[in-house]
């Protein structure tokens, strides 16, 4: 019998979560693997892609065989906003602060791997672990704050971006006495744009603006997961020349993304929550700022940037077209991006594959315009 429209925009039979789960695996494997043979990571195993992605992704899946039913029982169930997708209301219970469990893996691995493994003090990797720790925490205690008032409404948003920001200018402050230079911002082609002390703000900006953006797209199964890992690996070949400890730290992270989805793929048996997200957003931004890699950063990030706009159109358009009913007019069926498509008749796999796919051209592009000979341009 063919399918209705509805049915053939909404999910196409072969494609299942866990289907779309073991293709990322694979796919993840594939760019880790290639990566190493490129850079003749063989010859050192301690410095690759592949070991701690494949070593954290285990660590941190069986670490959730016992973390997940935890938060069950300690009740952490999500409260589903009740003007978000009606489709999400089955969703209600769900344990969520997943980021609990995916977070501290992946740093821990990354800083025990590269101490040990680098026979260095992993510095950098400290300092990016500390930046993510505390927006992790900023995420959690907004988490809590929603279960404990079992309504959405967490911590207050000015409340959030000001520790945000704060711990955004401590990084920014520590980057500046550790690396001046990195106040130039590197574009590709040769181009350089001094900032001098306006490198202050862009830094307070960029951790922000990532972990809002990834706690945005956290919003559909296994979709901030899935999307944070392909760009983490993606930042990471990008940096592993000159930053291994880096590139381990991108490694690490991105197989606990990849070991989080193995509970966290459609149907999700556990979301990371803000938790989760805000930390994700840091390590991106941490990274980026660190190996003078912004540049690439915003091109990856631009699924992360897209979802953010959408929101602040959204927002921006209705209150601009409000009229004397307080009612206003929308761009999109609904913000973030991803409730558009949903919206749109799209199933929720069908959304998630999509975006896997956009991160994957930008991850791609990122890497194939710095390579570009400076010529073309
Ligand atoms: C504000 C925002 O963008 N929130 C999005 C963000 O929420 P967050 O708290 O981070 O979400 P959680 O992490 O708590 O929950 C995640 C949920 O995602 C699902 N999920 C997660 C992980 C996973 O693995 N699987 C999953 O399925 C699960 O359901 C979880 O519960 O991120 C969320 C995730 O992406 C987004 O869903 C949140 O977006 C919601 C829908 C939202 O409110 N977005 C706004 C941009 C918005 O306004 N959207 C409207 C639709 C809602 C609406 O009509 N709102 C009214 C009332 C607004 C007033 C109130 N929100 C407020 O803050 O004052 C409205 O009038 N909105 C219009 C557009 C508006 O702008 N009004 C302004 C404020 C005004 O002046 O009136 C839309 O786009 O139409
Ligand atoms: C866009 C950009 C680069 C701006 C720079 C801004 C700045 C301060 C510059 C100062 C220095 C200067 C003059 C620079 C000029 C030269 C220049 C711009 C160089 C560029 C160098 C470069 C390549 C930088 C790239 C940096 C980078 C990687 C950016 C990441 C972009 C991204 C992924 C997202 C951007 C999102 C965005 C447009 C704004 C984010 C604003 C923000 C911090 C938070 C808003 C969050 C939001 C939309 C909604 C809040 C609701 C929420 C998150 C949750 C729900 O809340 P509740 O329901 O729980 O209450
Ligand atoms: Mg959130």
């Amino acid at each position: 019998m063919t399918p209705t429209k509805s049915e053939s925009l909404a999910t196409p039979s072969f494609l299942t979560g866990r289907r779309l789960f073991i293709c990322l695996t694979l796919i993840l494997l594939g760019m880790a693997i290639a990566s190493d043979v490129v850079f003749k990571h063989w010859q050192q195993p301690a410095i690759s892609f592949t070991l701690p992605l494949v070593g954290t992704a285990t660590l941190t899946a069986l670490m959730g065989q016992w973390v997940v039913p935890l938060l069950r029982r300690l009740k952490t169930g999500q409260v589903i906003r009740e003007d978000g997708p009606q489709s999400h209301l089955k969703k209600s219970g769900t344990p969520t602060m997943g980021g609990i469990f995916l977070i501290p893996t992946g740093l821990l691995v990354a800083l025990a791997w590269t101490g040990l493994g680098l026979e260095q003090w992993p510095l950098r990797v400290l300092a990016i672990a500390l930046l993510t720790t505390v927006y992790g925490g900023i995420g959690w205690w907004d988490d809590w704050q929603v279960l404990v008032r079992k309504s959405n409404k967490g911590m207050s948003a000015r409340l959030r971006l000001l520790l945000e920001g704060g711990a955004a200018l401590c990084f920014a402050a520590w980057l500046l006495r550790m690396d001046p230079t990195v106040t130039t911002i590197q574009f590709s082609w040769g181009w350089a744009l001094p900032l001098g002390l306006l490198f202050i703000p862009l830094a307070i900006f960029v951790p922000m603006a990532e972990g809002n953006a990834v706690n945005l797209t956290d919003g559909l199964d296994g979709l901030a997961a899935g999307t944070v890992a392909i760009a983490l690996l993606s930042l990471g070949i990008l940096v592993a020349a000159d930053f291994p400890d880096l590139m381990i730290l991108t490694a690490a992270m991105a197989g606990a993304c990849l070991g989080f989805l193995w509970h966290n793929h459609h149907p999700a048996r556990v979301f990371m929550g803000d938790t989760g997200s805000l930390a994700l957003g840091a390590v991106l931004a941490g990274i980026g700022l660190v190996s003078h890699h912004l540049w690439e950063l915003l091109i990856i990030s631009g699924l992360f940037l897209a979802e953010s706009l959408s929101v602040i159109a959204q927002v921006g358009y209705y209150k601009a077209t409000k009229g004397p009913d307080g009612i206003g007019k929308r761009l999109f069926k609904m913000a973030p991006l991803h409730h558009h498509f949903e919206l749109s008749g799209w199933s929720e796999l069908r959304v998630v594959a999509t975006f896997y796919l956009v991160v994957l051209v930008l991850g791609f592009g990122a890497w194939l315009q710095g390579i570009l000979p400076q010529s073309y341009f």
